[in-house]
């Protein structure tokens, strides 16, 4: 039996198809509008959504990508008014299993409904099959296990991926399992860091050039694009992307036909598209700094990669995993670690995610020398504070309390003005702190240096000297 819901303003219909599928021995709901559906979905665990497009509150298609990513995966079969002759075709684009059309026929409803089932029961089973080769991902926690089965799934299809998470989650890592796990891993995997091109040679950078298309050009280079032909293309911060070159990609995508600069003849190239952000990419778009249509192609799958703060079990195998591979790379017998050491990394909040525990473990192991055993000791002191109970915790912050950007004249600004000057201040004190080090302060930040690079620049925070 199978979990069906129905989502149509239109009460004949909802009753005729719920009618039909419990005839069919499945267990059906209804709701007639997007948001109503949507909540429906969000509960329930369904195998199969039917979606009308013209609802009251909104058109189908724009939770289409939102329903697909709901509990139980349901495939979505739309359903399409007679009067909407690209209706089948947008439906397919925005990753919709199926449609069937107004005025309805049983037959092709019941057909439709065979079909996705048995397409389901078939992924379930291969799925079983297909097992990650990947040594690279650690942990085991419920939320880093779920975001594997995502990547199994995101291995076995052609799909373009979108991979969100906060900094330094895995997103990048995630991407690279995909990539060794699919059918295009013998070919490269380029990566395309969108918050670190320079603006003026974006285009050559991304297409290539031929000799004397501008000063400089001695010679024809290729272009990133061309370099992941029958490989895959990962776009690294892609919410850095600038809107002139957005429109670009988004040709590129739909045709796979690109031009070098200077060049009048349009090349080929067959690639796969992966991306990763850390922003969020429709609150972006509704501002108008994305476009929506290529975030629509961007994500037909979107992996979200959790916090580490969320999965702090993993915090342990993590620990272990880094220690042995530091101490082994160095050639120095593997440190043990306390249990007041352990206890400061699982109650600390890791805002910079797995990279700054990696760093952070590096730095304890270069500050324990020979010492065979780390203690919080070794650890920085906002990390040691995360291990005192909460009293010790609240007067030791007094004593070392950061300053707090002020609300002038008694005027509450917004949240995002005060986490930008929020923002500003850590920076500007990072950078004190680091002599205007990029790289330490990315470090110590938790960030990667391309992340720091782009925060810089959005803050005007002085870089004082290399
Ligand atoms: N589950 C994990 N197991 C082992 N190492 C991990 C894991 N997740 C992340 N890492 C490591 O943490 C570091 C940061 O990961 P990665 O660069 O993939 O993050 P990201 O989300 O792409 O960061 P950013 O948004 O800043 O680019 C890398 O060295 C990566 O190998």
């Amino acid at each position: 039996m199978a979990k069906v819901l129905i989502i149509d303003d239109d009460n004949s219909i909802c009753e005729l198809v719920a009618a039909k599928m419990t005839r069919l021995g499945h267990e059906t709901t209804t709701g007639g509008c997007l948001s109503e559906g949507l909540e429906l979905a969000r509960k329930g665990r369904f195998d199969v959504v039917f979606l009308d497009l013209n609802l009251p509150d909104g058109h189908g298609l724009n939770v289409l990508p939102k329903l697909r990513e709901m509990p139980g995966r349901p495939e979505v079969v739309i359903i399409t008014g007679a009067g909407d002759p690209d209706g089948a075709e947008k439906a397919f684009k925005y990753g919709a299993w199926d449609f069937v059309q107004k005025p309805l026929s049983m037959a092709g409803l019941a057909l439709s409904l065979t079909r996705v089932l048995q397409y389901r029961e078939e992924k379930k089973a291969n799925q079983r099959k297909f097992l990650l080769k990947s040594d690279k991902v650690i942990g085991s926690s419920p939320a880093i296990k779920q975001c594997l089965n995502q990547v199994v799934q995101a291995a076995a299809s052609e799909a373009g991926v979108l991979l969100t998470g906060s900094t330094g989650v895995g997103k990048e890592l995630m991407a690279r399992v995909i990539h060794e796990n699919s059918s295009r891993a013998q070919n490269e995997f380029v990566v395309v860091d969108c918050a670190a091109l320079p603006e003026t040679l974006v285009e050559s950078l991304l297409f290539g050039h031929v000799k004397g298309s501008f000063t400089g050009a001695d010679h024809d280079a290729g272009g990133l694009v061309g370099h992941a032909h029958q490989g895959v293309l990962f776009l690294d911060e892609v919410g850095e992307l600038p809107l002139a070159m957005q429109k670009a990609f988004l040709r590129v995508l739909q045709e796979h036909c690109y031009r070098p600069v200077g060049s009048k003849k349009e090349r080929k190239s067959d690639f796969r598209l992966l991306a990763a952000t850390n922003r969020d990419l429709g609150e972006l778009a509704a501002l108008g700094g994305f476009r929506s249509d290529l975030l629509y192609r961007l994500g037909a799958m979107r992996i979200n990669v959790p916090d580490l703060s969320h999965r702090r079990q993993d915090i342990y195998e993590l620990t272990l995993h880094y220690i042995a591979r530091n101490c082994k790379e160095q050639n120095k017998p593997i440190k043990g670690f306390s249990p007041e050491f352990l206890d400061c990394l699982e109650q600390y909040d890791w805002p910079g995610n797995v990279r700054e525990l990696k760093n952070t473990l590096e730095t304890a192991l270069a500050q324990a020398l020979d010492s065979p055993t780390l203690y919080p000791l070794h650890l920085p002191a906002h990390l040691r504070l995360s291990g005192l109970p909460q009293s010790e915790k609240t007067s030791s912050q007094e004593c070392a309390s950061i300053p707090q950007p002020a609300f002038s004249q008694g005027k509450i600004p917004s949240i995002r003005d005060y986490r930008a000057e929020m923002d500003a201040t850590y920076l500007r004190n990072l950078m004190v702190h680091t002599n205007g080090k990029v790289k330490e302060a990315a470090k110590i930040a938790g960030l990667s240096e391309s992340r720091m690079h782009a925060l810089l620049n959005k803050h005007g925070a002085p870089r004082l000297r290399k």
